[in-house]
């Protein structure tokens, strides 16, 4: 029976649509010119559709059916499911479709891996188109993932099957874009979204309006309902209407009955809780309140462990990747950091086969091109938190290698089952230490009733690399680093773990642990010292509270060991034990009662929350306001001349009088709560600016000026030096004429009336040589120089007519010379 909803008044019908069956731009068109003859025929063969669709629901019989086409599907559906290659349904969707297309709640429970996406995606779409939901219609489902990668890969799935609908969609995961989300999410009809985001989006974005939606489905939904996600959940769920579908899905459901009541769950039909599966253990309803589902593996994933000690897993990782080079493989360990380094030191060792890793706390895209990069790969080694461990389709993944425990069995069921899905090969390597194999093996045993066998690591067959690594880590600094922050991640998250029977810090060897990492020495574990301390602490507290009474407690509060009690109070991290990121995602906040664990980084990263610290915190700010109160003279510097006095620096006045202004400015604005003036600061900045230019054009001046002057005292030493030559020759010159005179008198002609040509000349050559000291004009040759010199338009003009008389009277004495010779 489909459940009733409220009637939904003046819902318009389907929309016209472009050739293509999708509204686009040429919608528009259509828009301005309708054509109500098709928009009439194609509601009314809709209305038939979905009228025969809903006669056929009452008479599924799922035991009946083996092909999709036999489903009351929409034909868009079926055609979109055909495309995609999907023809006989598996076991979980021939079971779960059939109820959900009938309105019920589902609790679906299947192994990994046989297609639990399609069994509840289908039934969204059906419900949509049964309800004729169009895009004006709001938000008609809501699919809720615990993880981003799952998301986004649900919303692909989507995009497959659902093409051929008019709905729209929208993927709400953290890491993205929030503004684009909050404007455009109340135009979506489905949303896939992480609990987290949307709890973000329902407290503040006032367009997001869940009243309309009518199906709700939670993938993985042990893990959605888990303590990890419960205060946000709850939160979620009081902002969705009463009166919907409820759709859960897992592999491994252990949902309790206030879980179910919590989802106002009404009759809800169960799957995979009671059939005969593989590897099937027998479905359990338990009084205590706990639904539990059928719990069990791929029947073609061969599963093995081995035991070894914490200091040899690097080792034995080495050499199983150098052994299995042209396979996939997934290698889970339980932080981040560890994810980290492993890639790190291993990209540096270099296999010989691709290697990728996947953590939460990498950026959004980086995950999604990392998930993308791993689908796509045939070989490759792909080191992982959980945050991979459920629900990713990878296909043809050959191995999964547990490298650390998990933490029970679901999460190893969901761990192995990343390889042989949908009825593929696959193998699952779990290695356990010494102390986590009776607990854990039994645990397997007892509620998978599986027969997990032992591998014995022959010796001859490893090859360490700790030598290499070493080597790189003494290299790199940085790699050292990541080294030591992986050693005291996973000495956390052992020590975290509730289950201490399967998890016990105390059996770790670190030193032997650190060197297998490559370190040298063994990074101080300050939480832990601290957990012995306390413990040692209540030890002689009880001791003592036995022999002396109350008093002797009250002593005892702060003694102890004075080196541990150094150990834990000088160590910035030593309050890690209670300020530990939450496993649980509340959103809300809260007081923890449980220590939590902070290496699953699942992927809602941006919702961890820290416990506030019992102190208040120093910021950097707190203690820069603290100094400003103390009204702190800035150093200043003061100049001296040789006699011992000191030398006003106008600069330093001028930068003196900015810093008083300021102050000036600050002392005016007594509210202001610190912080720099911006404003202000940009306008003493412009003064100074214009002042060191005002004082360098100065400097230049004064620079020219001199360089001017010793110039000019240079040419006046140089004239006056020719001028004492020139008297000179002179007076010689008139004693040799006098001599020639009296000799040749009687024979030629007296001449002395002319001038001296060599006086004549040689004034002419001192002319040519201070045109060459000026600068050449940059085209012209030597002669072009020495004409611009004779004869150049720069040339003074009283210069010029100087050299032109007595040319004048050089040329007169040339001619007359020649017409006595002659
Ligand atoms: N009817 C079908 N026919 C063929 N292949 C299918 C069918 N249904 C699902 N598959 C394929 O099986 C694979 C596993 O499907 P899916 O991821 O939905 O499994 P799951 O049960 O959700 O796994 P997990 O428990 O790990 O989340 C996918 O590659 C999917 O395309």
């Amino acid at each position: 029976m489909q459940r009733q909803k409220p009637k939904r008044s003046g819902k318009p019908g389907p929309r016209p649509k472009t050739s293509n069956g999708k509204p686009g731009a040429a919608n528009n068109k259509q828009h301005h010119r309708p054509r109500p003859e098709y928009n009439k025929s194609k509601l009314a063969a809709n209305e038939l559709e979905i009228r025969a669709l809903q006669d056929q629901y009452k008479e599924i019989d799922a035991q009946a059916i083996k092909k999709f086409a036999q489903f009351p599907l929409s034909q868009k559906t079926q055609k979109a499911l055909a495309e995609a290659k999907y023809v006989n349904p598996t076991p979980v969707q021939l079971e779960s479709i059939g109820p959900a297309l009938q309105g019920k709640d589902v609790l679906g429970a299947a192994v990994t891996g046989s297609g639990k996406t399609l069994a509840f995606l289908i039934p969204v779409l059906e419900h949509l188109f049964i309800n004729k939901w169009s895009r004006t219609d709001g938000v008609g489902a809501i699919i809720i993932s615990p993880t981003r990668e799952l998301a986004y890969q649900i919303f692909e799935t989507l995009k497959k099957i659902g093409k051929h609908h008019d709905f729209s969609a929208g993927l709400i995961i953290g890491g993205k874009n929030l503004k684009f989300e909050r404007t455009r999410m109340d135009q979506c009809n489905i949303l896939i979204c992480t609990p987290g985001r949307l709890l973000q989006h329902m407290d503040e974005n006032p367009l997001f309006n869940t009243s309309s939606m009518e199906i709700l489905v939670l993938d993985e939904a042990d893990r959605c309902l888990d303590m990890g996600f419960q205060k946000t959940l709850n939160s979620i769920i009081e902002n969705f209407p009463p009166q919907r579908q409820t759709l859960l899905f897992s592999a491994t459901q252990t949902n309790t009955v206030q879980d179910l009541a919590r989802l106002n769950l009404v009759d809800p039909v169960y799957v995979g809780y009671g059939g005969q599966t593989a590897a099937a253990s027998t479905a359990t309803k338990e009084g205590g309140g706990q639904t539990t589902a059928v719990l069990a593996v791929p029947e073609l994933l061969q599963q093995s462990y081995v035991v070894l000690n914490l200091e040899d897993k690097i080792t034995m990782l080495w050499s199983f990747i150098k052994n299995h080079l042209k396979q996939k493989i997934i290698v889970f360990v339980s932080s981040c950091k560890q994810a980290k380094y492993l890639y790190e030191i291993f990209c540096k060792l270099r296999p010989g086969c691709p290697l990728l890793a996947l953590y939460g706390t990498l950026h959004q895209d980086r995950r999604i091109a990392i998930y993308e990069d791993f689908l796509r790969k045939s070989h490759v080694v792909m080191f992982s938190t959980d945050v991979a461990s459920r629900g990713l389709d990878f296909p043809a993944v050959n191995w999964v290698v547990q490298l650390d425990c998990p933490e029970d069995v679901s999460q190893y069921i969901h761990r192995a089952g990343r390889s042989a899905r949908n009825k593929t090969r696959g193998e699952c390597l779990l290695v356990l230490t010494p102390s986590e194999e009776e607990y854990m093996i039994g645990a397997l045993k007892e509620q998978l009733n599986l027969n997990i066998h032992c591998v014995q690591i022959d010796p001859k067959k490893l090859f360490s690399p700790r030598v290499k690594i070493e080597a790189f880590l003494a290299q790199f600094p940085e790699l050292r680093a990541t080294a030591q922050r992986a050693f005291l991640s996973y000495i956390k998250s052992v020590f975290l773990m509730r289950n201490k029977r399967l998890f016990n810090v105390l059996s770790l060897d670190l030193d032997a642990y650190a060197q297998s990492l490559g370190l040298a020495v063994t990074p101080r574990v300050p939480f832990l010292a601290k957990f012995l301390w306390r413990q040692k602490q209540q030890q002689q507290q009880q001791g003592q509270g036995q022999e002396e009474g109350p008093a002797g407690t009250r002593q005892n509060t702060f003694g102890g060991d004075a080196s541990s009690n150094g150990d834990a109070d000088t160590d910035d991290d030593d309050d890690d034990l209670i300020k530990v990121k939450r496993r649980d995602h509340d959103v809300e906040g809260g007081a923890l009662d449980l220590q939590l664990d902070d290496t699953k980084d699942e992927s809602e990263s941006e919702e961890l929350l820290v416990v506030p610290k019992r102190e208040k915190l120093v910021t950097k700010a707190s203690l820069a306001k603290k100094a400003l109160k103390k009204n702190l003279q800035v150093n200043s510097k003061l100049k001296f001349n040789e006699e011992g006095e000191t030398v006003a620096d106008d600069r330093s006045q001028m930068k003196a009088l900015s810093t008083r202004q300021q102050r000036q400015q600050k002392d005016k604005n007594k509210d202001d709560d610190g912080g720099i003036n911006l404003m202000l600061s940009k306008t003493l900045l412009s003064e100074e600016d214009q002042y060191d230019k005002l004082r360098f054009r100065e400097l230049v001046k004064k620079r020219h000026k001199l360089q001017r002057e010793k110039l000019r005292k240079k040419t006046e030493a140089a004239q006056e030096e020719s001028e004492e030559e020139e008297e000179e020759e002179e007076a010689n010159n008139d004693r040799e004429s006098a001599d020639d005179a009296n000799s040749d008198s009687e024979g030629s002609v007296d001449l002395s009336w002319l001038p001296d040509p060599d006086k004549v000349y040689k004034k002419q050559s001192s002319a040519d040589h201070q045109s060459e000291a000026k600068p050449a004009p940059s085209s012209s040759s030597d002669d072009d120089d020495q004409d611009d010199a004779e004869g150049s338009d720069d040339e003074p003009a009283y210069k010029k007519s100087k050299i032109t008389n007595k040319m004048t009277l050089m040329d007169t004495e040339a001619i007359v010379a020649n017409l006595l010779g002659s």
